[in-house]
C-alpha cells in the first residue's frame, strides 16, 4: 500500500518537527498536522517562520520549504482524520496527577480521546501509528477502542516511537541512528509495517529501519530513555564523590568514556537532567514494573530519579552553604532556564527546582535565558504551588540582558549550557557584581582558570 495522505494529531515538540521532516523528504505525501490548541496552530501558520512555537536549529527552514506545499497545520481534526490513510498520534502523555498511579503512571486520557475520535470519524481503513511514548501494551487498548466502532472500518496499529532529542531535532530526524517500527506479525500487520518503512526509506538507509513486534517497540522507547537517564545519574553520582576526593569528574568521564564498550556520550556531569520525558518515562517504567509485582526491578530504576533529585538539591544547597549559609535577600543570577541548550522548552528543567529551593530560603533570583519568554519562568514556578504567584513575582525578576541579570548579584549560577555564556565579557560581569563574586557552573562550560584570574570564586560540578 502507498500512503498518500498523513494526519498527525498533536502539533507539539514531536508532531511539529517530525511531520515537517516527513513532508520535506516526501513531497508526494500530503501531511496535515492537527491540534485542539488554536493558538499553537496559528503560530505554526505564522507568516514569520521565526514565530513557530518550537525553537529548534534548522526547523524554520524545513517548515518554510514544505508549508503550503504538502505540509499543513489545522484545527479541523475530523477532516484530517477522515482524509488520511495513515494517522500518527503524537499527543502528550504526561505523568498522572490524580487517582491510581498518581505521580508515576502515564496519563493516557488524550490518547484515548484520539482513539475515540478516530473511531467515530473514520469511513475508510486506516493505519494508526503510536508516535507518542506509551506504556507497553497500550496498542491493546487502542485496538479495543478502534475495533468497536461498529462501522466496519479496519485499523492496523503500529508503534513508531520517536527518538529525537530537543535542540537537535532536525538533525536527529534527518539522520536517525535508527527508526523503530513495531506491528502485528500477521500478513495484514506486515503490510502496514511495510507501508511505514517505505516512507522512512525515502531518506533513511534500510538497515537503520528496525522492525519488531508491537510490544518490543513500545517497551524499547521507555527503556532507551531509562538507559540514557541512568548514564546521567551515574556520572552525577560520581561527581559528588569527586568533590570529596580531589578527583575531577571531567577527567573521570574522559577516562571511562574512551573505553569503546562504555563510549563518550551522555557522560556530562550537570545540575541534573530535565526535559519532559526522562523523569516521566522512568516513573512510568517503575510503575509498570511494580504493577507486575517486580519490586526489585522498580526500585532499581527509581534510583535514577532519586539520584537526579538529589543532584538538583545538592546544587542549590552548595550555593547556600558557600554564601555563608544564608541567601536571604541576596541576588542570585541564573544564566539559563531551558532544560538544555538550543531549545525554548523548560519542562522539568533543573533550573525550576534549584530556583524553588533558593526562593524557599528567601533569595532573590534574576533570570536570563536567550529563548525562554519571561512569562514562562513565572508559569513554571507558579505550577509548583510552593508559594503564591505574587511572592514568586516579587522574588524573581526576568531580564532580557545577561549583564543586567548579573548586576549586583552575589553569585551567578549556570543552569543551561547555552554556547553564548562562554563568550560573555566576564570582566564586565565581575566588575558589576558584589564581592566575593561566585560562579556556580552547573554545566561545567566555563573556563575556570581564566575566570579565577579575573577574581571569581568558581564552583563547578564534580571538582
Ligand atoms: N518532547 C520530546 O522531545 C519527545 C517527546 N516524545 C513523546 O511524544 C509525545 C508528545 O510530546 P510533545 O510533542 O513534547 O508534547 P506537547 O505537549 O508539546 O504536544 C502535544 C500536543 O498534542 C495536543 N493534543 C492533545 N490532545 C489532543 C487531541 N485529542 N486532539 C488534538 N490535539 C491534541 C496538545 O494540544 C499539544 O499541542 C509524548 O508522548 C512524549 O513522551 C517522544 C520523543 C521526544
Ligand atoms: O523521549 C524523549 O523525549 C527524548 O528524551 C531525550 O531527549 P531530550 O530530553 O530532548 O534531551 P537530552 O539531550 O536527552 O537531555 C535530557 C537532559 O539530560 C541532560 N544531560 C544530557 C546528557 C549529559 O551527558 N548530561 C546531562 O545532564 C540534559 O542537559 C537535559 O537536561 C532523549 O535523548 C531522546 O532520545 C528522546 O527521544
Amino acid at each position: 500500500m502507498t500512503v498518500k495522505k498523513i494526519c498527525c494529531i498533536g502539533a507539539g515538540y514531536v508532531g511539529g518537527p517530525t511531520m515537517a521532516v516527513i513532508a520535506k523528504q516526501c513531497p508526494d505525501i500530503q501531511v496535515t498536522v492537527v491540534d485542539l490548541n488554536e493558538a499553537r496552530i496559528a503560530a505554526w501558520n505564522d507568516h514569520d517562520v521565526n514565530k513557530i512555537p518550537v525553537y529548534e536549529p534548522g526547523l524554520s527552514e524545513v517548515v518554510s520549504e514544505a508549508r503550503g506545499r504538502n505540509l499543513f497545520f489545522s484545527t479541523d481534526v475530523d477532516q484530517a482524520i477522515n482524509e488520511a490513510d495513515m494517522i500518527f498520534i503524537s499527543v502528550n502523555t504526561p505523568t498522572k496527577t490524580y487517582g491510581a498511579g498518581k505521580g508515576q503512571a502515564a496519563d493516557l486520557k488524550w490518547i484515548e480521546l484520539c482513539a475515540r475520535q478516530i473511531a467515530r470519524v473514520s469511513k475508510s481503513d486506516k493505519i494508526v501509528v503510536e508516535k507518542s511514548t506509551l506504556p507497553v501494551r497500550t496498542a491493546r487498548t487502542l485496538k479495543d477502542i478502534l475495533q468497536h466502532t461498529g462501522n466496519g472500518v479496519k485499523f492496523q496499529i503500529l508503534s513508531n516511537p520517536e527518538f529525537l532529542a530537543e535542540g537537535t531535532a532536525v538533525e536527529d530526524l534527518l539522520k536517525p541512528d535508527r527508526v523503530l517500527i513495531g506491528g502485528d506479525q500477521d500478513e495484514e500487520g506486515k503490510k502496514a509495517i511495510e507501508a511505514l518503512v517505505n516512507i522512512y526509506a525515502q531518506w533513511v538507509p534500510r538497515e537503520r529501519i528496525l522492525t519488531t513486534n508491537v510490544w518490543s517497540s513500545e517497551l524499547s522507547k521507555l527503556t532507551a530513555n531509562a538507559f540514557l537517564a541512568q548514564r546521567v545519574s551515574s556520572i552525577n553520582a560520581l561527581s559528588e564523590l569527586c568533590e570529596h576526593t580531589e578527583a575531577d569528574i571531567n577527567e573521570v568521564a574522559r577516562a571511562i568514556g574512551t573505553d569503546s564498550r562504555i563510549g563518550p556520550k551522555f557522560l556530562k556531569a550537570s545540575v541534573g537532567f530535565g526535559g519532559s520525558c526522562f523523569q516521566k518515562d522512568i516513573l512510568n517504567l517503575v510503575y509498570i514494573a511494580r504493577s507486575y509485582g517486580l519490586t526489585e526491578v522498580a526500585d532499581y530504576w527509581e534510583q535514577v530519579i532519586i539520584m537526579n533529585d538529589h543532584q538538583k538539591k545538592r546544587f542549590a544547597n552548595k550555593i547556600i552553604k558557600t554564601l555563608y549559609n544564608t541567601v536571604n535577600g541576596k541576588k542570585i543570577a541564573f544564566l539559563g532556564w531551558a532544560f538544555k541548550k538550543d531549545t525554548n522548552d523548560t519542562r522539568e528543567s533543573a533550573a525550576i527546582y534549584v530556583a524553588d529551593h533558593l526562593l524557599y530560603e528567601q533569595a532573590h533570583v534574576g533570570v536570563y535565558d536567550p529563548k525562554v519568554p519571561e512569562q514562562q519562568v513565572y508559569t513554571d514556578l507558579d505550577y509548583l504551588a510552593t508559594r503564591s504567584s505574587d511572592e514568586n513575582s516579587k522574588l524573581v525578576q526576568v531580564y532580557n540582558d545577561p549583564y543586567e541579570a548579573c548586576k549586583d548579584a552575589h553569585a551567578v549560577a549556570i543552569l543551561t549550557e547555552w554556547d553564548e555564556f562562554k563568550h560573555y565579557d566576564w570582566q564586565r560581569i565581575y566588575d558589576n557584581m558584589l564581592k566575593p563574586a561566585h560562579i556556580f557552573d552547573g554545566r561545567n562550560i566555563l573556563d575556570k582558570a581564566k575566570l579565577e584570574n579575573i577574581g571569581f570564586k568558581i564552583c563547578p560540578i564534580g571538582s
